[in-house]
């Protein structure tokens, strides 16, 4: 049995975390944002027309000698950002930091929408959800994880991303000097495919946690927290000078002073988004206002604790227990 560990690089702003994996033999070189909010390992490929690749690297099966074409299957996403990509699926061998899955469905992109394109620092997609919504066509795919977990000691991985530094996904093992304190561990529902989970409540600043039930998904491909209208309109209330921009998307405000911390319940424990952390990125080259990293949900079905909330936290998703845990750092 094995485990496995890897760094993830915070591009600018946090917007997304790029992670190093290798693909074929000889080895293949890829940097991907690894996202528990889908099931899909893409990447751009040799398939692409040139005008759609920017500065990414790319697959070509051609030039591995152990990959090996599943014939008639296609795959097709869109993400809730409205980028999307679809192409056609090969097996080969995937290496994460020293762990290895030797047939591991790895989907080539013929086609991508123009905010991958215009992203050149990340060349795909690796799925960490459930392999039940996986989108390849007529046979759906396990992801790497769900083929890598039966060799780890235990079928769980962990998240410690950082706000603007190197953090880690680490596989099989829990490291007990990347938390503080105890781990407050929640039931998963994975019946969407995603790691699903009730918060029993949240408070603004130093008040007292409100009863007030919050369901969503713990997912790292997600750059914002994406809470329920009422709760984001109550923080903001808290916050001086701020506003809901239309033509930002969002609530923004000064940059200056610090907002109030954001806190959610995890079971009989607490996750505290520091204020500084709300402050997601300014709007204006003078950085005088700021876009909030609190956002609502409407429109989605589910509020989306992305890497603001995830950052704050070394969080462990146990596919063994069916349950989240998450910890201080
Ligand atoms: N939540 C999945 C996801 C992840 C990344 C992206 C993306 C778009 C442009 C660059 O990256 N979109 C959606």
């Amino acid at each position: 049995r094995q485990t496995g560990t890897v760094e993830t690089d915070a591009e600018k702003h946090d917007v997304e975390y790029l992670t190093p994996i290798s693909i074929g033999t000889p080895p293949q070189d890829l940097i991907v944002d690894f996202d528990t909010g889908s099931s899909d390992l893409w990447v751009f490929s040799t398939e692409m027309a040139a005008k759609d690749i920017k500065g990414q690297a790319v697959y070509d099966p051609n030039n591995s000698s152990t990959s090996e074409k599943l014939q008639g299957s296609t795959w097709q996403i869109t993400y809730g950002d409205g980028s999307s990509s679809s192409g056609d699926v090969y097996l080969d061998t995937v290496t994460i930091g020293n762990l290895t899955v030797p047939n591991q469905a790895v989907e080539a992109a013929k086609k991508v929408s123009d905010e991958f394109t215009d992203d050149p620092n990340n060349d795909g997609l690796l799925g960490l959800g459930f392999s039940s919504i996986n989108t390849v066509q007529p046979t759906p795919q396990n992801t790497f994880f769900d083929n890598v977990k039966k060799n780890l000691d235990t079928p769980l991985f962990t998240t410690d991303l950082k706000h603007g530094a190197p953090g880690s996904y680490n596989f099989g093992y829990i490291d007990p000097a990347a938390y503080i304190g105890n781990i407050s561990w929640t039931p998963v529902d994975n019946s969407q495919g995603f790691w699903g989970f009730t918060s029993p409540g949240y408070a603004v600043g130093t008040e007292t946690l409100r009863n007030h039930s919050i369901s969503g998904i713990a997912d790292t491909g997600t750059t914002l927290l994406l809470l329920p209208k009422s709760i984001v309109k109550a923080y903001y209330s808290e916050v001086q000078g701020a506003q809901y921009d239309s033509s930002q998307g969002g609530y923004v405000f000064p940059c200056s002073p610090t907002p109030p911390d954001f806190v959610f319940g995890v079971n009989n424990g607490i996750v505290t988004v520091p204020g500084d952390m709300v402050l997601y990125a300014p709007i204006d080259s003078a950085n005088q206002n700021c876009f909030g990293g609190i956002q609502s949900d409407t429109g989605i079905g589910f509020s989306i604790f992305g890497d603001v909330a995830l950052k704050t936290s070394f969080v462990v998703f146990d596919a063994g227990g069916l349950q989240l845990g998450w910890a201080a750092k």
